[in-house]
């Protein structure tokens, strides 16, 4: 998919020579802003899908593409099989009213209206009956923690709490998918991490799928169960958590997570070695998903020299102190390189797969 603003924006992709001019380069010659380019990725069901970047990369373009509140220059676009650029007004319209709900930054609350009715509007809007949707929303009240809060306006509730509403209206027209437009970046960190939080046990419960917008790096790490990293319109990187920081795809992303704890990214899947003789029978056990931070604390409690990763009662592989130690100082590999032999530790990662235009084989093509 590509967005271009500018005139005459749909000769950009369509050019080769255009598109690959630099960001300056094409403003300078034609006038345009290529927002998102040449992007590819799926969004799989049950997952939260991060779109991360700073500023200006590209991040709130690309997720309104997404249900066509922008319209997309070239590209194609689907979602559960139907192609979404082929939807006529009506179709469109249910679409964003039925299946992807938006909570945005600022809310966008009706100050006249009650909590409930808030949450109820968004199954007004479907055509639902009064008590039917008031009954729906008093049920998604209580869900994101309202409880009691139900006949105030929303001039009368914290920033955090007018957010929850904004979740509220959201889940109340039970979308198969969520878009989040950097929904927690005016709020207090404390609020903040409550509302993640928040977003991870209703994934959990509801196992929906999300995909959520956001800057700031901490956030993306701890809500994707993927990422994709912006850079300029393109996707930098695409991948797990662990694959972003524990294999960067070049210069820019080793920057960006520079200084992320590895060790409660990096887990013992991956930093493992091959097990000897005679560490069967020695240290705590640990599974292969757990974090190289629970492993130093595991090792370190039981004042063993190595913790054993096991998978259903097998024995997948050792992580010793000098192991543990390299991933804290950087010195250990990353997921596609590591030293460890460990079975599948990995998806698509590493420079050549999760390269910009999605090339990468393992993303399969909701979005081409
Ligand atoms: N309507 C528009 N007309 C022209 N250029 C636009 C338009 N909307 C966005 N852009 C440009 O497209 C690029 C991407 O903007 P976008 O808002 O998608 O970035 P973002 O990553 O969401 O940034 P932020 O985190 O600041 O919201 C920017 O260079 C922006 O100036």
């Amino acid at each position: 998919m590509w967005k271009v603003f500018g005139p005459k924006a749909e000769r950009v992709p369509a050019d080769p020579e255009l598109a690959a001019l630099t960001p300056a380069e094409l403003r300078e010659r034609t006038g345009c802003t290529a927002a998102v380019r040449d992007v590819s990725f799926d969004v799989r069901k049950g997952e939260v899908f991060v779109v991360m970047g700073l500023s200006g990369s590209g991040k709130s373009t690309l997720v309104r593409c997404l249900t066509r509140l922008i319209e997309p220059t070239s590209g194609s676009l689907a979602i559960d099989g139907e192609d979404v650029l082929a939807m006529d007004r009506t179709r469109l319209r249910a679409l964003r009213r039925h299946r992807a709900a938006m909570v945005f930054q600022h809310f966008g609350l009706l100050p006249h209206r009650s909590v409930l009715d808030n949450v109820a509007y968004g199954l007004e809007i479907q055509g639902m009956s009064r008590a039917e949707r008031r009954e729906k929303a008093a049920e998604v009240v209580v869900k994101v923690g309202l409880e009691g809060l139900e006949d105030r306006k929303p001039g009368q509730l914290s920033g955090g709490q007018q957010q929850r509403v904004g979740l509220a209206r959201a889940l109340a027209v039970d979308p198969q998918v969520l878009l989040f437009d950097e929904p927690f970046s005016a709020l207090d960190p404390l609020i903040r991490r409550e509302m993640q939080e928040e977003v991870i046990r209703l994934h959990h419960e509801e196992h929906r799928t999300m995909v959520f917008i956001t800057h700031d790096l901490n956030e993306a790490l701890r809500l994707g169960d993927r990422i994709a990293l912006m850079r300029d319109g393109r996707v930098v990187q695409l991948g797990t958590p662990e694959e972003i920081v524990g294999s960067p795809a070049d210069a820019y992303v080793r920057d960006f997570v520079r200084d992320v704890p590895r060790e409660q990214v990096i887990t013992v899947g991956t930093a493992m070695r091959d097990p000897e003789p005679g560490d069967h029978d020695s240290g705590p056990a640990l599974g292969p998903s757990a974090t190289v931070s629970e492993a130093i604390e595991a090792v370190a409690r039981s004042g063993d020299p190595a913790a054993r990763v096991m998978d259903r009662g097998r024995l997948l592989g050792v992580v010793d102190r000098e192991g543990l130690l390299g991933v804290v100082a950087g010195t250990a590999s990353g997921p596609d390189t590591g030293t460890a032999s460990g079975p599948d530790t990995g998806t698509a990662s590493g420079p050549d797969t999760a390269s910009a235009s999605g090339a990468a084989s393992g993303e399969a093509a909701a979005l081409r």
